[in-house]
């Protein structure tokens, strides 16, 4: 394996092979991505070993980023009363959200479980070092936001690797930024971008559970495809999508 320095002197003698997977490594793709669910409430008590975390954590070290910035952090929360102050803001927001809905879907709304914060044995705050490449960096003068979206691609790799390992994960957003930030003493120059909630599950929703629980559905693919510009549909979207993945 090639040094960081030797590529610098020669590039292309870091190139490999690139061909396709296997068929038997192309299944196992697909289906981490299908069977990943969001998780609340199947998680068991006991803890995710060392070895497990470090390997879910490499995932999502080796997602891209603009600029190769890497501006992720990840706080492990173990701590029973820490996760007590993150469930409390959790209910405060859970409540104003509950309020802003209309008031027809609030009972359907109070009936869901969207977290899991202290079932699961294992909390991970994933947070955005938005200075990490200096003020600017490579790929973000023009899109300054490519550093959260860098990591919210570190998340869903941690979040597949995780569903590859039987451990489950569940991303809560229902709660206020300088709340996790007092908990949690995260400088104010860091963005906040994933509370997850991951532990071991024996069990897990063979659909999203939104869907299960009636409060949304899938959207057809084919309703999403465009072609060419903004609203112009093609020949995909003449017919029903039947994909095949062997
Ligand atoms: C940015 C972001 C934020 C949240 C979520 C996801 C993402 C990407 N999801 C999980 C979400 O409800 C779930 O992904 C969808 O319902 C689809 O289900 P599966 O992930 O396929 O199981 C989520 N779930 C939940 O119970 N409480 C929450 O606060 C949130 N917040």
């Amino acid at each position: 394996m090639a040094t960081d320095a030797e590529h610098r002197a020669a590039p292309e003698d870091a190139l490999e092979a690139a061909a396709p997977f296997s068929e038997a490594e192309r299944a196992a793709i697909y289906r981490v991505i299908h069977a990943r669910r969001d998780v609340r409430d199947e998680f068991l008590a006991g803890d995710v070993p060392r070895d497990v975390i470090l390997r879910i954590l490499d995932a999502a070290h080796h997602a891209p980023s603009v600029g190769f910035m890497q501006p992720w952090n990840f706080i492990l929360v173990r701590d029973a009363e820490k996760r007590r102050a993150v469930y409390a803001a959790f209910e405060r927001a859970c409540a104003a959200e509950e309020e802003a809905l209309a008031p027809e879907r609030r009972a359907h709304y109070r009936s869901l479980k969207l977290q899991g914060i202290l079932k699961a044995p294992l909390n991970i705050c994933v947070t955005c070092d938005r200075a990490r490449s200096g003020a600017t960096g490579l790929g973000r003068t023009q899109q300054p936001d490519t550093d959260i979206l860098s990591t919210a691609c570190a998340v869903q790799n941690l979040w597949l690797a995780a569903r590859a390992e039987g451990v489950g994960v569940g991303w809560v957003s229902i709660m206020r930024d300088e709340d996790l930030r007092q908990i949690l003493d995260i400088p104010k120059e860091i963005a906040i971008v994933a509370y997850l909630c991951v532990g071991y599950v024996a069990q897990a929703y063979a659909a999203p559970e939104l869907e299960v629980r009636r409060w949304a559905s899938r959207l057809p693919l084919e309703e999403l495809i465009f072609e060419e510009s903004w609203g112009k549909r093609g020949s995909l979207h003449n017919s029903a999508l039947n994909i095949d993945e062997t």
